[in-house]
């Protein structure tokens, strides 16, 4: 007999899942983020090697490589296909998820470069929420449905080649990089309709000139420079504070949670949680170009830092208090939505605008990297963790949050509205204001002494 069997019927009456299968399954679980977290290294390369537009159609057929792997499993041995599947699904992802980001940022004009910038994050969302959906047990995921289920993932991809077609490349590459000031003017027509694009060339000219005279800034040089140690800072502490605010150990384990808390159809809950995620990110679209990036993370952190105090709280008393099943669901979805009003879609885009043209591509394989390795910790270690802590494991996430809220406070600029060279001489600015200040107290020692 295979390894790979169920043994049902312990003696507390509930079945038991064979070892190899509980590896097989983390295994196919981890090897996505996995994936994202090696080839996110490689999108600026790609980025800046083929442009935006043909690296991101290059970087959709891993998508449809992975789809037809884990479609086809049954074909041959399924669990390694669908291993193989994952990962390279998240190979796909991780470059995506940089791609994607980079193009937004770069087609915007200032004003929209926020909300359009969050349609990233819509994307993701929505994608969640459908394989939610269709994965529910009378749809597609059911024992013999579902490769059609996982074979689907790869068509986003497809759909997203066709459209890349009428979509013009970046100005910003096409000027910057390859140095064609009358094919970014027509692109930014096509983009903007009939308007006179000088004062966006302008702009352009003034961060080709800075970007001339800095070389290409490989990720080696973004670490060392310490022009860029900043704006490093933040979007390195924005990416790991939006993965370990704890948001995948609700969306990976909310089952479960629901189910500890006492809820009775916690599949349906779970999708209750997709879909508030999904409309909140909606409304963040319309927010974050009134209320700002600063105050709409800052709101995000603080109100889930409550959030998980209640529900380590509820958890903790449930025994005692059934209603408190009740209050546990609430702050779980209070929690998806002020994750999703700015610590979800923020940290994508803040990085393209922190940083201007030469470094932005590293920057965002760095900062992207990050993410992914986040992501691919709390994959590996929440089930352990919760096992370990019982009900008290959101109060970890609770002390992080307050870190990172405090963090946000004192370093996090406003980006809203500023062209990209207004940020990064905001940042210059800092950066002598914390060597006067230095200068000063070494001269304030030296003549006390
Ligand atoms: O909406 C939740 C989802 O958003 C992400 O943080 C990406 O921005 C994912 O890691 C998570 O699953």
């Amino acid at each position: 007999m295979d390894e790979v069997t169920f043994k049902s019927g312990n003696e507390t009456g509930e079945s038991t899942v064979h070892p190899t299968v509980t590896m097989y399954w983390s295994l196919s679980v981890s090897v996505f983020s996995l994936g994202g977290l090696v080839s996110s290294f490689f999108v600026g390369w790609i980025a800046d090697r083929l442009g935006r537009i043909k690296a991101m159609m290059v970087v959709n057929s891993l998508a449809v490589i992975g789809a037809l792997l884990m479609g086809l499993a049954p074909l041959g041995q399924a669990h390694a296909l669908v291993i193989a599947g994952r990962l390279i699904t998240g190979l796909y992802c991780g470059l995506s998820s940089g791609l994607v980001p980079i193009y937004i940022g770069e087609i915007s004009p200032t004003a929209l470069r926020g909300a359009l910038g969050t349609l990233h994050q819509l994307g993701i969302v929505t994608g969640i929420l459908i394989s939610q959906i269709v994965g529910l047990d009378f749809i597609l995921g059911s024992k013999d449905l579902w490769p059609v289920l996982l074979g689907l993932s790869g068509v986003p991809a497809v759909i997203q080649t066709i459209c890349l077609f009428f979509c013009p490349e970046s100005p910003r590459y096409a000027y910057i990089k390859l140095g064609r000031e009358e094919i970014a003017k027509r692109i930014l027509k096509k983009l903007r309709g009939e308007y006179d694009p000088t004062k966006d060339i302008e702009e352009m000219k003034r961060e080709k000139e800075e970007a001339a005279s800095e070389k290409k800034v490989s990720i080696l040089q973004l670490f060392k420079s310490p022009n860029y140690r900043q704006p490093l800072l933040v979007s390195l502490v924005l990416h790991m504070s939006q993965q370990f605010s704890g948001i995948n150990g609700i969306f990976y384990y909310s089952t479960s949670i629901f189910t500890k808390s006492g809820i009775s159809q916690p599949v349906y809950a779970t999708i209750g949680v997709g879909a508030v995620n999904t409309i909140f990110t909606i409304v963040s679209v319309f927010l974050v170009e009134r209320a700002g990036r600063r105050s709409l993370y800052l709101i995000g952190l603080a109100g889930m830092c409550i959030c998980a105090v209640i529900m380590t709280i509820a958890l903790a008393l449930l025994h005692n208090h059934a209603w408190m099943s009740y209050l546990c669901m609430v702050a779980i979805f209070l929690f998806v939505i002020f994750f999703e009003v700015g610590p979800g879609p923020i940290p994508w885009f803040i990085v393209a605008e922190l940083f201007s043209q030469g470094p932005r591509p590293a920057a965002m394989a760095v900062s992207g990297f990050c993410n992914w390795t986040c992501n691919f910790i709390i994959g590996m270690c929440f089930q352990y963790i919760a096992e370990a802590c019982g009900p008290y494991v959101f109060i970890i996430f609770a002390i992080l949050l307050f870190g990172f809220t405090v963090f946000t406070y004192f370093k996090v600029p406003e980006t809203k509205g500023k062209s990209f060279e207004e940020i990064s001489a905001e940042f210059r600015k800092k950066k002598l204001k914390g060597l006067k200040a230095t200068e000063m107290e070494y001269l304030g020692s030296s003549s006390e002494a």
